[in-house]
């Protein structure tokens, strides 16, 4: 079981991550969220990781310009895309991309997920009405149908915490979890009994 920690805004705590076990690190650069990132500020961080650890980039149908600036600024590894970009759209930077997919009902998800066949896996998380993610809210985990699992290599995000890890992950069997919220004291910030919690939970 991979996992990913995301929104990481300073180096203390994705040290605290890395060291917890994460696989991989988030920084959101949509500057509207409170986890939001400075490119200069993710580039010093990921300076100081330790190898092996995969850097991924956040956006939220953000204009390609800004892409391109974080990309030839900061050294990411791979990017999660949250909003209502195409496949074409997501393809055109020539890095591993996730699609993130809110999900609403099984037919719309089958629907979606048909929809990106270059992505490298889907990112499922909780659909809430005019906020494209980070809301700390589960979707049903039932929906995810194992004929889905066959096909597309899937990330399962939205509410997961030390507490209900164990279960989301028993349920779906995903290639890899994502976190937010629930490793947090506050926004943007990481709390380490947490991290180190959630991270063996879904790792046992
Ligand atoms: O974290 C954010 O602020 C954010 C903003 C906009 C889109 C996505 C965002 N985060 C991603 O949302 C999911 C679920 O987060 P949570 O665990 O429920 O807090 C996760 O993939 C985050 O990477």
């Amino acid at each position: 079981m991979k996992v990913k920690i995301c929104g990481l805004t300073n180096l203390e705590d994705a040290l605290l991550a890395c060291n917890a076990g994460a696989d991989a690190l988030g920084f959101v650069f949509y500057p509207p969220s409170a986890r939001y990132v400075e490119p200069a500020q993710a580039a010093e961080i990921i300076k100081r990781l330790p190898p092996f650890i995969t850097k991924v980039a956040l956006f939220v149908d953000p204009e390609p310009e800004w892409v391109n600036l974080v990309l030839s600024q900061v050294a990411i590894d791979c990017i999660q895309f949250h909003g209502n970009e195409s496949d074409e759209f997501c393809q055109q930077f020539c890095k591993p991309f996730i699609k993130a997919l809110r999900v609403e009902s099984k037919e719309f998800l089958d629907h979606q997920m048909a929809c990106f066949p270059n992505a490298s896996a889907l990112l499922l998380d909780a659909f809430v009405e005019g906020i494209p993610g980070g809301t700390g809210q589960c979707f049903d985990w039932q929906l995810i149908d194992p004929e889905l699992k066959k096909r597309h290599r899937l990330i399962v995000a939205g509410g997961l915490t030390p507490d209900n890890i164990r279960q989301a992950v028993d349920i779906t069997s995903p290639y890899a979890v994502d976190v937010s919220g629930g490793v947090e004291q506050s926004k943007g910030k990481k709390d380490q009994q947490l991290l180190e919690r959630f991270i063996a939970q879904a790792k046992a």
